[in-house]
């Protein structure tokens, strides 16, 4: 099971976002997407989820369907103000198996309570989201992605807005995931998380600047490189090809 990322080129307005990445993600691996602001971290995301459209290019998904990845957005992306319960939002995991319309059945609904334990989150299941906290609405996005199960789960910027205690407990949530066999592919912005918790980093500046086992991945040499090509794309000359 793979995700299999082939010359893949991304515009906004003819503009690339994501230039040329070429890049395999393995069953049961942990990545971090990691680069300057505007590297194009977050469009590489959507792209695999096909939320937004390619230029050029491919995405195989090798033994998996839609249903076996698993996408946290960005908070922002986010409507917060519709009338919802914290169980009612974690059930939405359920959505690929039930669809809209059909009611969840007592097994299911056991697993959206378990979702809900194993990010501290089960005691506030019948309040309302508009009444949450960010690290709070955090906890019940990653309960949600719990209850569907996939084999990949996707995270744009999981921790942004989020309390340090929350960070550090979903963390965990996410290295266990790991260990259960799960691949995480999270776009971050931590130096420090990276280093700690990703074996594996995908250095991006626009174009793939380096990808591979973390410790060799965020040195020096590469951020520079990575830095420098960002300021070249910024450049009026720069032209894409
Ligand atoms: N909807 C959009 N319309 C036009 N341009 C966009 C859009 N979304 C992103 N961009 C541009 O594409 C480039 C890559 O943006 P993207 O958000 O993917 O980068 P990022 O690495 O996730 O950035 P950050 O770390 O700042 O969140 C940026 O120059 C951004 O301004």
């Amino acid at each position: 099971m793979s995700i299999i990322v082939e010359n893949l080129t991304v515009s906004y307005r003819r503009r690339p976002a994501v230039h040329h990445v070429d890049i395999t993600f393995e069953e049961h691996s942990m990545w971090a997407v990691f680069g300057p602001n505007g590297a194009g971290k977050s469009t590489f995301l959507k792209s695999l989820m096909g939320l937004q459209p390619i230029d050029t290019g491919s995405i195989r998904l090798d033994g998996l369907t839609r249903q076996n990845i698993a996408y946290l957005p960005q908070q922002s992306d986010i409507d917060r103000s519709q009338p919802m319960t914290v169980f009612d939002l974690a059930a939405m995991g359920l959505w690929y198996e039930i669809g809209f319309f059909r009611g969840i059945n007592a097994v299911q609904k056991q697993r959206v309570h378990e979702a809900l334990e194993r990010v501290g989150m089960q005691r506030f299941a019948d309040r309302q989201i508009a009444y949450l906290s960010n690290g709070q609405f955090q906890r019940v996005l990653f309960a949600r992605m719990l209850v569907q199960n996939a084999k990949f789960l996707l995270l744009d910027e999981p921790f942004n807005a989020v309390d340090a205690r929350t960070t550090y407990e979903l963390l965990d949530v996410l290295q266990k995931c790991h260990c259960n066999g799960h691949a995480i592919i999270a776009v971050l912005h931590d130096y420090e998380q990276v280093r700690a918790y990703f074996p594996n980093t995908l250095l991006l500046a626009r174009e793939k600047i380096a990808a591979g086992a973390t410790e060799t991945i965020l040195t020096e040499p590469y951020l520079a490189q990575a830095n420098a090509k960002m300021q070249q794309q910024e450049s009026p000359e720069w032209c894409a090809s």
